[in-house]
């Protein structure tokens, strides 16, 4: 066995000693705990920032991209947004314990099903270093045991944000081995989660992209919570108000075009392409957007250059945005169920029928009317922060927020029944 697999193995076996710990910890504590670590973040804002700065500046000679420089670089507001999460997910309701439902049958007895942690949760994510503080958060919130896999690019940063969790936990009082970073870049650290470190592991989240998924589909061996590829699509109907067509396209394209939410297929009801798509084409395209289309969309925007059969599995994360006509509702969810990833889908309609056909045929995980696709996002639904969005169908979809990283278990009252 090598070095590092050792070492995983007994991150797991301290990783289960912590979980089973936390479930004897108040949710006071949690909530203390939370409150050390946004101070802790504010205090140490200038190690954070510095230990950042090393990362991109290897980024930068590594040759990483712009947008993915974007993810990666922390400023004092970042710094600031992740402590200000951090409070967000401390001033929640604390989801272990709560009793979701209670019940007398006909035998008498008194059964509740009342959330509780899952136990050991390993966390495989790319190099976005707010995520390590909003997956700790997220975890402490939940009673769960966290081992935290950064993408490599964000070690530095990770391991400040990290040293600052673990002095938060042993100022609770919660033990310190709640939250572990593993240390090291090495991709070996990722194939030891994924064998799940001896049974240690209840849960492995992975966030990232195609070959992070193909590794996993063919390696795990504890149950997976998927955070993958978000190929996500904003569809005009025919029955759309120009307008908002235009706000919501530009939005979901371009506010930032690196994120899993961002919209990377704009499909078009064929019976109103002529009256919507020039205008939102020439938005997108004075905001840097290059467009790729079918035969028909080309035919109504002169600039838009040809679209291939791999555009529509592509997802670009960068200002390029590929373009169908498709006939009506039916034929937009006929391309998401052939193309999409399960992740986010947007329709602009006023036609509250055709919304509603929309919504019930998708089966992604998020389905926005209206409105922009970059709002999958824990924080824009209220739950303070996001382990990731979920495109998984089991156990939790979409964002995932401290109440998604529970399960159940009953509880159940008698008074000496014995069953017949
Ligand atoms: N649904 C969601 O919530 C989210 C989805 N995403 C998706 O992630 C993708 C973009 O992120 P990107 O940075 O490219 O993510 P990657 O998939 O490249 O990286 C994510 C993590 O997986 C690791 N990883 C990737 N491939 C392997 C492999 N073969 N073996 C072991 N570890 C691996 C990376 O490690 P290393 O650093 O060593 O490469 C990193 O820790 C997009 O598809 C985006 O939609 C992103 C964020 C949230
Ligand atoms: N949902 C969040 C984060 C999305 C996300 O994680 O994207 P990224 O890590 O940049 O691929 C947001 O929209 O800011």
């Amino acid at each position: 066995m090598s070095d590092l697999d050792a070492a995983m193995l007994d991150m797991g076996r301290r990783a289960r000693a912590a979980a089973d710990a936390l479930r004897a910890t108040t949710p006071d504590a949690r909530t203390e705990a939370l409150h050390r670590l946004a101070e802790g973040l504010r205090a140490a804002e200038a190690a954070i920032l510095s230990a950042n700065a090393r990362d991109v500046s290897r980024a930068r000679d590594g040759g990483l991209s712009e947008a993915l420089i974007d993810r990666l670089a922390l400023t004092p507001a970042r710094v600031e947004g992740m402590a200000v999460a951090v409070e967000t997910i401390a001033a929640q309701p604390d989801p272990v314990g709560g009793e979701m439902a209670r019940w007398t049958p006909a035998n008498g007895l008194d059964i509740a099903r009342v959330r509780t942690p899952i136990g050991v949760l390993a966390v495989i994510y790319e190099s976005r270093p707010n995520v390590t503080a909003d997956a700790a958060a997220l975890c402490i919130r939940s009673g769960n045991a966290a081992i935290l896999r950064c993408g490599s690019d964000c070690l530095d940063s990770s391991r400040a944000i990290a040293a600052v969790v673990t002095s938060a936990l042993a100022e609770a009082g919660l033990p310190a081995d709640a939250v572990q970073l593993v240390p090291v870049p090495d991709r070996e650290a990722v194939g030891a989660i994924l064998s799940g470190l001896d049974g240690a592991v209840d849960l492995i989240i992975p966030r990232g992209g195609k070959s992070l998924v193909a590794r996993v589909q063919s390696e795990a061996k504890a149950p997976v919570l998927g955070h993958l590829e978000g190929l996500c699509h904003t569809y005009l109907d025919g029955a759309a108000d120009l307008d908002v067509a235009r706000r919501v396209v530009l939005n979901a394209k371009m506010r930032r075009v690196s994120v899993c939410g961002a919209t990377e297929t704009l499909l078009v009801d064929r019976a109103a392409a002529d009256r919507l798509l020039p205008a939102v084409a020439a938005d997108l395209i004075t905001a840097g957007c290059e467009l790729r289309g079918d035969p028909e969309a080309r035919a109504l925007v002169p600039n838009m250059s040809e679209a291939t059969e791999a555009d529509w599995t592509t997802e670009y994360l960068a200002p390029i945005l590929s373009v169908r006509l498709v006939d009506g509702v039916d034929g937009a969810v006929d391309h998401i169920r052939r193309y999409g990833s399960g992740h986010t889908e947007a329709i602009v309609t006023t036609d509250e029928k055709a919304a509603e056909r929309f919504a019930n045929g998708v089966d992604s995980a998020i389905v926005l009317i209206n409105a922009s696709t970059q709002f999958a996002d824990g924080g824009e639904f209220g739950f303070g922060g996001e382990i990731g969005i979920s495109t998984s169908k089991l156990h939790a979809r979409g964002p995932v927020g401290a109440e998604q990283l529970t399960t159940y278990k009953y509880v159940v009252r008698g008074q000496g029944q014995t069953r017949p």
